[in-house]
């Protein structure tokens, strides 16, 4: 009898938030008198059965110890890396020993906030049986234009937007298999922004799985009060 997979959980929070202009990191920044980063994971914790999280931390993160996760036994840290890719990488080598190659690791970035219970259920329920995973995504609702040069960017060509969607968090797949994609990706100086990129640069399809658009990335200034007045609907 094979013992079920486990489900284990990443939230990369070692960035430092260079976009949105403030002298705290964005996963520190408060909403509702509460950081960024509680908020996340407890809106991940809470609502799937994870057997554990880990959270990449940079090396000059002084906030973590103030937050409320840090009293959560559930949540382990490492040290994080240059860019996100390294991050996940290096939370996956110190779920080593903990995860096999056979559990799902689902990575969620910390910036966002607003992830729905609704959606994390169907993306576990959707790609369990799979054999690569996926992630959630949102198909493009504008038209998109294609820049060309010059001091203020012209439009070069509108880009055909009907099968393209945007990838959001969580992203999905086997412990083993993405370890071994974002090994193989950071070697070939692949570039990798996000788990599904290295999965398809060692050939797999990952599954797009429908998202709610309002899984906002906090990136830039703007995005602070939108993703409290999201927050204050779900
Ligand atoms: N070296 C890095 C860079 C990013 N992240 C995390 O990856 C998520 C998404 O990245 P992004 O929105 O780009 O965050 P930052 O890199 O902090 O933002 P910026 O690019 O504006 O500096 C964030 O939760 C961020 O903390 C990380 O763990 N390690
Ligand atoms: C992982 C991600 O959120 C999917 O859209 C995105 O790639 C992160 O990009 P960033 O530049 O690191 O914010």
């Amino acid at each position: 009898m094979t013992t079920p997979p486990k489900y284990w959980l990443i939230v990369p929070a070692a960035g430092i938030g260079k976009r949105m202009q403030s002298d705290v990191p964005k996963q520190y920044l408060r909403l509702d008198n509460r950081f960024v980063l509680d908020i996340t994971l407890s809106r991940l914790l809470h609502n799937a059965d994870f057997s554990g999280c880990m959270v990449p931390l940079s090396a000059q993160d002084h906030w973590w110890l103030d937050t409320e996760s840090a009293a959560d036994d559930r949540i382990q840290t490492c040290t994080g890396g240059a860019e996100r890719a390294d991050s996940v990488l290096s939370a996956l080598h110190a779920l080593d020993g903990q995860a096999n190659d056979s559990d799902w690791v689902l990575v969620h970035d910390a910036a966002r906030p607003c992830i729905h219970r609704d959606d994390l259920s169907n993306l576990i329920d959707t790609l369990s049986g799979h054999p690569v995973g996926g992630l959630l995504a949102a198909p493009v609702a504008d038209t998109l234009k294609q820049a060309g040069g010059g001091v203020l960017p012209e439009v070069e060509t509108t880009i055909d937007r009907s099968r393209l969607w945007r990838a959001l968090t969580p992203q999905m797949f086997r412990f083993g298999q993405l370890k071994a994609a974002l090994e193989a990706s950071l070697t070939n100086g692949d570039p990798v922004t996000d788990e599904s990129s290295a999965m398809e640069f060692s050939g797999n399809m990952p599954v797009l799985v429908e998202g709610r658009p309002d899984n906002l990335k906090i990136t830039v200034p703007a995005d602070l009060a939108l993703a409290g007045f999201i927050l204050s609907r779900l």
